[in-house]
């Protein structure tokens, strides 16, 4: 069959114990780029395959793109492809969205829910910003929703969250979850380069996102942070209640300077619950080198979840690229098929608890400070008072000659809240010894 067929009534969750044979479910992929084009070449060419571990025949019946003319570098069946992806998905069982962006991929994803026809989603950025309303959607509609691909690609991270440790009780998810970010944090690690010049190759290996912004921002990260937050913690975590700070101030020298200290700079992504509420926040951190996520190089991916019961746990894998991107989505479309051909659905999510999520403010942790001053008598007295002032400890301190005379200090605070912390970096810089602060990197993993 291909995109032309007439449209099938509303899917029916129990039509594949009519006994007429294995179900036979029409897939739709909406979207033929770097994940959607593996996605269509693994449902050719694993089918029977796929039918016998499923319980059911995917066929895939449309690809809906923008331009059928355009050369992809998978072969796929040209009578495939459509621009009408309305009508591909009115005709579909299982929808699988890969095209990227909130709109018309949230428009779509209705529209498929309404009718009943369960998703596929790899869309983190439409997940952290809409997920609870569609997982609702779904519900109404007896359909399933699925997005291992939205965190961490290839790494099968949200259902053992969601199903796998759904006995227990999650504390902290401490993730490197940006492909992106951590080739370039790696490469600058690795060989000293500048920020800018490691970029660009990035782009050019298909990890980071159409708008490589939202990678080094931290935007994807934060999505991804918001989704990890709402799975462990059975809420609903936002985007925008997730604090995000990117890495594009991480200078060459920050990472010459924690590599010196025995540290390797991660962009984290950190879900945690204490006795306060919950937080959930992305920056830059320092991480000693003994730390499991400071071995984690390249584009690779690791999110590393601390459970009460279970103790901790690592996950490790590639987090971006097309074939691994696209091996988490077609465990998603096994998983729904199944689902399907047994009988009916099961949520991924339960949202059971309404968040009490911690101001920013507030969070434990802490400060390494990196300041230029100028190198006179009396000086470093000077500045452990502002840190007794503020009630912050210092842990330890390095002194380092620059070539101008001025001097380089390198504070590793003890915990603190973050507050006290910056205000502490704050009246730091209003010192007429401190001629700068040069940076300021929070220190996690202990
Ligand atoms: N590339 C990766 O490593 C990963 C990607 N993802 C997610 O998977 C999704 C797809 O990512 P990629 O394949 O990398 O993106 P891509 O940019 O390579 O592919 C998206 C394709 O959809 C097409 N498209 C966009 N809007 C369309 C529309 N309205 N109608 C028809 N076609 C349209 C584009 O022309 C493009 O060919 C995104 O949500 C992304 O965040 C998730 C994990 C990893
Ligand atoms: N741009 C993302 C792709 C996967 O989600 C990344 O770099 O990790
Ligand atoms: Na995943």
């Amino acid at each position: 069959m291909s995109a032309k067929d007439s449209p099938s009534d509303k899917p029916s969750p129990n039509a594949a114990r009519s006994g007429a044979g294995p179900r036979r479910l029409k897939v739709a992929l909406l979207g033929c780029g770097t994940v959607g084009a593996q996605v269509a070449r693994i449902l050719l060419q694993d089918a029977a395959e796929l039918a016998a571990r499923s319980g059911a025949q995917l066929e895939l019946i449309g690809i809906a793109v923008r331009n059928t003319a355009t050369r992809r570098d998978v072969q796929l069946p040209a009578e495939l492809f459509t621009t009408d992806a309305a009508s591909l998905i009115d005709q579909a069982d299982v929808v699988i969205e890969l095209l990227g962006g909130l709109d018309p991929a949230g428009t779509y994803i209705q529209r498929a829910l309404r009718r009943g026809a369960s998703v596929i989603t790899g869309n983190k950025a439409l997940i952290a910003a809409e997920g609870a309303g569609l997982g609702a959607l779904a519900a109404e509609n007896g359909a399933q929703l699925r997005y291992e691909a939205a965190v961490a690609g290839a790494i099968p991270i949200l259902r053992p969250i969601a199903d796998s440790l759904a006995g227990d009780h999650i504390t902290k998810v401490l993730g490197i979850v940006n492909g992106t970010t951590n080739f370039i944090l790696d490469a600058m690690d690795s060989t000293g380069a500048a920020f800018g010049d490691v970029l660009a190759e990035a782009q050019q290996l298909g990890y980071a996102e159409a708008d490589p912004t939202a990678d080094v921002e931290g935007h994807d990260a934060a999505a991804k942070a918001a989704i990890l937050a709402s799975l462990a913690f059975h809420t609903e975590v936002a985007m925008d209640q997730v604090h995000c700070q990117g890495i594009t101030q991480i200078t060459a020298q920050d990472v010459a300077d924690a590599k010196a200290s025995g540290y390797v700079i991660k962009l984290l992504a950190i879900a945690e619950r204490t006795a306060a509420g919950i937080s959930a926040r992305v920056h830059p951190a320092l991480l000693e080198r003994s730390h499991p996520l400071a071995s984690v190089r390249g584009a690779f991916n690791a999110v590393f979840v601390e459970a009460e019961n279970a103790g901790d746990l690592m996950f490790y894998g590639a987090g971006a690229g097309g074939a691994p991107t696209a091996s988490a989505v077609m465990g998603d479309v096994v998983s729904v098929a199944r689902r399907l051909a047994a009988g009916g659905p099961l949520p991924l999510s339960s949202h059971t608890s309404p968040a009490t999520l911690v101001d920013f403010a507030h969070i434990d942790t802490r400060y390494w400070i990196g300041l230029s001053v100028s190198d006179q008598p009396g000086m470093l007295a000077r500045i452990a008072t502002v840190f007794a002032e503020h009630g912050v400890s210092i842990e330890a301190m390095n002194q380092s000659a620059a070539d101008d005379g001025s001097a380089h200090l390198r504070i590793l605070t003890h915990r603190g809240a973050e507050a006290a912390l910056s205000s502490t970096v704050q009246a730091l810089g209003a010192l007429d010894t401190v001629a700068s602060v040069t940076s300021v990197l929070r220190v996690e993993g202990n």
